[in-house]
């Protein structure tokens, strides 16, 4: 395949076709006038294409404002799922300029009261020009001495307003409870008040003891989001310091810096999502998660987040188990790339949700699970948090009710009774 493929949900209160056409049309190698240099043979080899066009329902108002194209009474807007290509000579396998192209202009032409982009289908030239995961699952298992069943992790909380030596603290009672891996929240990268390289100094040194003491390096994802040289600078302390795993927030980074960041990497970067509402909320703007794990999977994230089941934002379900599975799926048929990435379930997260997150995940446990106010609010300390939520799993990987398994099993007793009465 030579061509870019993308595929949108529209709404518009005008012909669907021509609609699309303008679409494609800017696209490409259109603009609201037909051009000179324009000539059918130049439209032959750079114009997008509009591949198929399914119509779905219609319904009596404008999912988004129209003020420049305002519509008289009774109009109907008439909802559809479209393909369009693009020839992979327009853009070369740019991945920002893939970004400009399917997600750019397009969102604002007057023709439409609605646009989402679904799913991307890539020709193999992007996987041969960008990086792509340097650990994935597999990198992530072996580095975390977690070979099976998920990695039960937390985010330090509360996410800002400790100093080094206090992380430093909830990390301790975190190794004591036997946890998996620990990341810094997003707010929390190189604040005043807990600098980067000083977190970094007070922590590394007790998940090397524990690693002395039980053989398994806890994996930490530190916050390096950051300007292009800081990232870098961060990084190599980390490395240097014997830490497994950095951690972006993505939006805030952006692809370049991710790609940059992961061509001078020789960590796990543990991809951030926060802001990923602005692109998803409204069902008829922004871009399905399938869509946009694509870029930052090709850009060389290692661990993407994909919200929690029962989460504090406003996600469905289905949703976030859909997210889930999209990691999972190969980016590219082989012989290419998979590419796949460990899903990351986090949000409000307790012991509650285990039975229903492995449900989601089809018998698959290739995830991490953070928890941080489900870990640190827990009645019985932070480590009692950490022993719940691994026992959660545990009885969800079994078979055995969550109920059941709290009557032996005390921490998560505690745990049922606090956050899911
Ligand atoms: O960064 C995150 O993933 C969230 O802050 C999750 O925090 P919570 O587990 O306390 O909801
Ligand atoms: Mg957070």
């Amino acid at each position: 395949m030579n061509r870019i493929e993308a595929s949108y949900l529209i709404e518009t209160p005008f012909e669907v076709e021509q609609a699309c056409q303008v679409m494609a049309g800017e696209q490409s190698c259109g603009t609201f006038t037909r051009l000179a240099a324009e000539t059918d043979d130049f439209r032959k080899r750079h114009a997008a294409r509009v591949e198929s066009i399914e119509l779905l329902d219609s319904v009596d108002a404008p999912s988004l404002p129209m003020p420049t194209r305002p519509q008289p009474p009774g109009t109907r807007y008439q909802r559809a799922r479209v393909r369009l290509s693009w020839p992979l000579e327009n853009l070369g396998p740019s991945l920002s300029t893939l970004m400009a192209t399917l997600a750019g202009n397009l969102y604002e032409l007057k023709e439409f009261s609605g646009l989402r982009l679904l799913d991307v289908s890539l020709p193999h030239a992007f996987a041969e020009a960008c990086p792509g995961p340097q650990f994935g699952i597999d990198g992530t298992r072996r580095l975390s001495g977690v070979d099976q069943g998920p990695l039960i992790g937390t985010i330090i909380k509360p996410s800002v307003g400790l100093s080094p030596d206090a992380t430093a603290e909830v990390v301790k009672e975190l190794l004591d409870g036997g946890i998996d891996f620990i990341k810094d929240d997003e707010l929390q990268a190189n604040g005043p008040h807990c600098p980067f390289t000083e977190r970094v100094d007070a922590i590394m040194p007790l998940v090397l003891e524990h690693e002395q003491l039980t053989g398994r390096k806890v994996m930490v994802a530190f916050n390096i989001t950051g300007e292009i040289d800081e990232m870098r600078r961060h990084h190599d302390h980390v490395l240097a310091a014997g830490g497994s795993c950095v951690m972006v927030a993505l939006n805030a980074v952006g692809l370049a810096g991710v790609s940059h960041l992961r061509r001078h990497c020789e960590l796990p970067i543990h991809g951030h999502r926060a802001g990923w509402g602005m692109f998803s909320r409204e069902p008829l703007l922004g871009m399905d998660f399938a869509a946009w794990q694509t870029f930052w999977r090709l850009a060389g994230v290692d661990h993407l987040h994909v919200n929690g089941l029962a989460n504090k934002f406003s996600e469905s379900d289905d949703s976030v188990a859909a997210s889930a599975r999209a990691c999972l799926t190969p980016l590219f048929e082989p012989p290419g790339p998979a590419h796949t990435v460990m899903p990351v379930f986090s949000s409000n997260q307790t012991a509650c949700q285990a039975i229903d997150t492995c449900r989601a995940m089809g018998g698959r446990s290739d995830m991490i699970v953070t928890a941080g106010g489900g870990i640190m609010a827990h009645p019985g300390g932070i480590a009692a948090g950490v022993r719940s939520l691994r026992q959660a799993y545990d009885a969800a990987a079994r078979g055995i009710s969550l109920a059941d398994h709290a009557r032996d099993h005390g921490e998560l007793a505690q745990a049922l009774e606090t956050f899911c009465p």
